[in-house]
């Protein structure tokens, strides 16, 4: 659960920060003149939106022509749960506590007060129209696609699963948005499983489990966000078992996402796990190299102003494998990092603004890959990685074998040895000079092993 003193220090940091990136930017004076006198307002945790507070409409319009830009992307990436900025004039009379932070407080907040708490909030950015599909989404995509717009489905409920960062509450938005806009009429419930079940106890300790019920088994199409949550939550798991089959035995429509596969879902009772496999059950995989690069270039035609050239979209889409949400954070970050220092894109610039990011996604490479990687391209056995044979056709892969085992995982040279057959380390030196040497005289092998570098980086 959020609450306001575990978000209001960050946000406070942040915007000292971005005022300081501000002034250095744009110089002392126009800082003085109109961004000083800027400060912190509200922050809706549902939405993500931040306001400004200026002294007067005639800055907050200025302040928005100028900066509201520069203001949106500096928040976005130094404080990503800021979605986006308002810039207002100051309400006159008493300030408002400077951050108020509506998301999960309960009911008696103002903002939960006056607009339905089953209202759904979706982020308008997280369309099917902006979802890239590729080979690691594409039936997670038509399921969702299918669900949202189908007159009648054949499979439900949908249950998506998939590591962090990949696109499942992308998805859920878009699935709840299109299906609005279909059926205006309809009602839609959205909420991730913590809020089902902090919503759950309220509605237990008011003595109004009626109406909880009753909100959520009547909507045409209920979304359920991390259901791992209330993975061990007994009463909890209780409460949404009896949800789920009114609303499916009903006909009405249920998407659940959660980070893993419901086999993996230990501490879910069975009766809802039996209950999952009834519908359809689709991944999200991690995004492979042509994903990633038509994601890039999907996030740029979005980002004004941004010039990337071809190759640092490809080195960003071989380099940053962790997760979409990472390399979304990378974009934003160096369109950032442009626009405040006025420089060129390329892959220098890239490695200096991201180096902690580029670091953290260096992929583990494993001798074992290698040794199959490399068997593969030359059409011989793995085994013949450790066997003894000296013939040339296996002793020479064998050592391009070596040699990227040297170059691309940190293993020791004995260690290396030992993977190939017990080896000694001698023989791995002898092979990796051996491999340096040939590389640069012939062409041919230098292709190859450019082309097996890339392959195992992903
Ligand atoms: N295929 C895609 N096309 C475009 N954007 C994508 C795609 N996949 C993910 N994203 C973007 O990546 C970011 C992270 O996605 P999202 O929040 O949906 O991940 P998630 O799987 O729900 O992660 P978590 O489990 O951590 O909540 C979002 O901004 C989303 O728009």
């Amino acid at each position: 659960m959020t609450d306001a003193g575990t978000v209001a220090a960050p946000l406070e940091a942040a915007w000292d920060s971005i005022r300081l990136g501000l002034r250095r930017d744009c110089g002392a004076r126009t800082f003085d003149g109109w961004l000083k006198p800027a400060e912190l307002g509200a922050f809706d945790g549902d939405s993500g939106e931040l306001e400004i507070f200026m002294p007067s409409q005639f800055m907050a319009d200025w302040v928005e022509s100028h900066f509201g830009d520069r203001l949106r992307l500096a928040w976005r990436t130094s404080l990503p749960i800021v979605q986006d900025v308002k810039i207002v004039a100051a309400p006159d009379g008493p300030r408002p506590a400077p951050l108020l932070i509506l998301e999960e407080i309960p009911a008696a907040a103002p903002a939960e007060a006056v607009r339905d708490p089953s209202a759904p909030n979706f982020d308008k950015r997280y369309r099917f129209e902006t979802f890239v599909v590729g080979k690691a989404n594409e039936v997670a995509a038509t399921a969702a696609r299918t669900l949202a717009t189908a007159d009648s489905v054949s499979f439900n409920p949908l249950f998506i699963h998939g590591g962090t960062g990949r696109g499942k509450t992308h998805l859920l938005h878009a699935i709840g948005q299109s299906f609005m806009e279909r059926r205006p009429n309809a009602r839609v419930v959205s909420m991730s499983a913590e809020k089902f079940m902090v919503e759950f106890i309220r509605a237990l300790k008011e003595n109004d489990t009626i109406g909880f019920k009753s909100r959520l088994r009547s909507a045409d199409l209920l979304l359920i966000d991390d259901v791992q949550f209330i993975a061990g939550k007994d009463s909890t798991q209780e409460e949404f078992f009896h949800t789920m089959n009114e609303i499916i035995t009903a006909g009405r429509r249920l998407v659940i996402t959660s980070d893993r596969a419901p086999q993996d879902l230990d501490g879910i009772a069975p009766r809802i796990l039996s209950r999952l496999s009834w519908g359809l059950v689709a991944d999200i995989n991690p995004a492979d190299y042509e994903l990633r690069l038509n994601i890039i270039d999907a996030k740029l035609a979005v980002l004004p102003g941004v010039e990337m050239p071809r190759g640092v979209v490809e080195f960003l889409a071989r380099r940053i494998t962790s997760s979409i949400r990472e390399l979304e954070g990378a974009l934003n970050r160096i369109a950032a990092y442009a626009m405040m220092t006025g420089r060129a894109i390329d892959v220098a610039f890239v490695e200096e603004v991201l180096a902690n990011v580029l670091r953290a996604n260096q992929r583990r490479i494993s001798i074992d890959e290698i040794q199959t990687q490399v068997a593969e391209h030359y059409r011989i056995r793995k085994a013949e990685m450790t066997s003894a044979r000296r013939a040339r056709e296996v002793a020479r892969p064998r050592q391009v074998a070596m040699y990227l085992s040297k170059q691309l995982t940190p293993k020791s040279l004995p260690d290396i040895g030992r993977r190939f057959g017990g080896r000694d380390h001698t023989t791995v030196i002898h092979a990796v000079k051996q491999i340096e040497r040939l590389r640069a005289a012939d062409s041919e092998l230098d292709a190859d092993i450019r082309l097996l570098t890339r392959q195992l980086e992903g």
